[in-house]
């Protein structure tokens, strides 16, 4: 899985909006959204567009002009990718049925699968309703709206309590956190803004003490004679670089239950012998804000294999290649080698460092823990 999100439009007072769950990140997803709308070229053009856009819903059953569309689109792709390599990220969107005979039988959910790019929701001229993702899921890190309506772009961040709260995307504390807000108005030259709410540039910008994560999360390091078993990223956030496994915590999860599900997802091992290592908080100055429960484990089960989303790596704890790891690591890592509890705090814009605060054994544990809901 990568990072969840919407994207769609508001036209007429109808919400339209599609699931996506690959790079949903403003950098992926967000600037898919804003070469959309730039290449509309005019409002107009892009009213025409979102109204043109029929609304289907689930497990419905085809209809032979969508069909049709579908598979022109799907034909079109294929020859369009003719001789690529294939990546981690499918970028194929049209899922075609099987059997001509069994054509009928298909629904709108198994023709368009998520993933779905604008260009071609346009182009098959429907979607298929995605909104009951909000009610199932925990995250809907990212959604765009394309706002016809009022002439915004909507740009939400954070995690949904449904659609009819304030901001209707993201729950109420994760807009007042997140000051993310609406971040321009629409037109072809649109750029995204930031909202005065996300102005960090340095530790002192933000305020710890009310601090609320958006993106809770777990790193666990096994370090067994002498070497710290860590993973080079093959996808989602932090993608090439010498990271610890771990990641996002899941709805009703503990820390340590989602840290024991991701070192098996990552790495096909289950960790032994483990232990709270410390914590560690990171603000990103786009608004991004993860807090992760760090573990060791002084051994393991099963063979650490390669996988979809990591590749193991084993590193002398004498010579880690920091610089190829996430720049806070350096503070922490040899804290978790010599068994001291740890708690760090950082500030990053993008991949860059702009300041940190860690502190160590009663000084960490009495800082509590980051993230507790208030
Ligand atoms: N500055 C940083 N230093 C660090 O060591 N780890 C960081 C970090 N910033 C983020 N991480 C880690 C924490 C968390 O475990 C992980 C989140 O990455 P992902 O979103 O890719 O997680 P997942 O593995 O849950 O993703 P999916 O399963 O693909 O949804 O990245």
């Amino acid at each position: 899985m990568g990072t969840s999100g919407l994207q769609g439009f508001r036209v007429g007072g109808e919400d339209k909006v599609s699931y996506h769950h690959h790079d949903c990140y403003p950098s992926g997803l967000g600037k898919a959204v804003l070469k959309y709308v730039r290449d509309c070229g005019s409002m107009e053009v892009l009213r025409e567009r979102a109204q043109a856009i029929r609304v289907v819903k689930r497990h419905k059953r085809v209809s032979r002009k969508h069909l049709t569309a579908a598979k022109a689109l799907l034909a079109e792709q294929r020859e369009a990718r003719e001789g690529e390599r294939e990546t981690d990220y499918p970028s194929e969107e049209v899922c075609l049925p099987g059997p001509i005979q069994r054509w009928l039988h298909f629904t709108y959910e198994s023709i368009v699968r998520p993933n779905i790019s604008l260009e071609s929701l346009t182009t098959l001229g429907f979607l298929v309703d995605h909104s009951s993702f909000l009610a199932d899921c925990l995250y809907n890190q990212w959604t765009y709206i394309i706002n016809v309506d009022d002439g915004v772009l909507e740009v939400y961040h954070g995690e949904h309590d449904g659609t009819n709260g304030r901001g209707r995307y993201a729950s109420l504390l994760g807009a007042e956190m997140m000051g993310w807000q609406v971040c321009g108005s629409l037109s072809p030259s649109i750029a995204v803004g930031t909202s005065s709410a996300m102005t960090y540039s340095q530790m002192s910008d933000v305020d710890w003490a009310h601090w609320v994560p958006n993106m809770p999360g777990t790193l666990m390091v096994v370090v067994k004679g002498g070497r710290a078993l860590m993973i080079v990223k093959k996808r989602g956030f932090g993608v090439g670089k010498v990271t610890a496994p771990g990641g996002k915590t899941e709805k009703g999860e503990t820390p340590l239950q989602c840290v024991m599900r991701e070192t098996e997802e990552e790495l096909v091992i289950v960790p032994q012998g483990v232990e709270e290592a410390g914590q560690v908080s990171f603000q990103f100055t786009d608004g991004l804000a993860i807090h992760c429960h760090v573990y060791s484990a002084s051994g393991y089960t099963g063979t650490p294999t390669e996988t979809d989303e990591a590749l193991p790596l084993w590193v002398d704890v004498d010579r880690v290649p920091y610089d190829r790891m996430w720049a806070d690591d350096e503070s922490w890592l040899p804290l978790l080698f010599e068994g001291t509890y740890f708690h760090g705090r950082y500030l990053f814009e993008g991949d860059t460092m702009l300041g940190m605060d860690i502190v160590t054994g009663d000084q960490a544990r009495q800082r509590g823990t980051d993230g507790v809901r208030r």
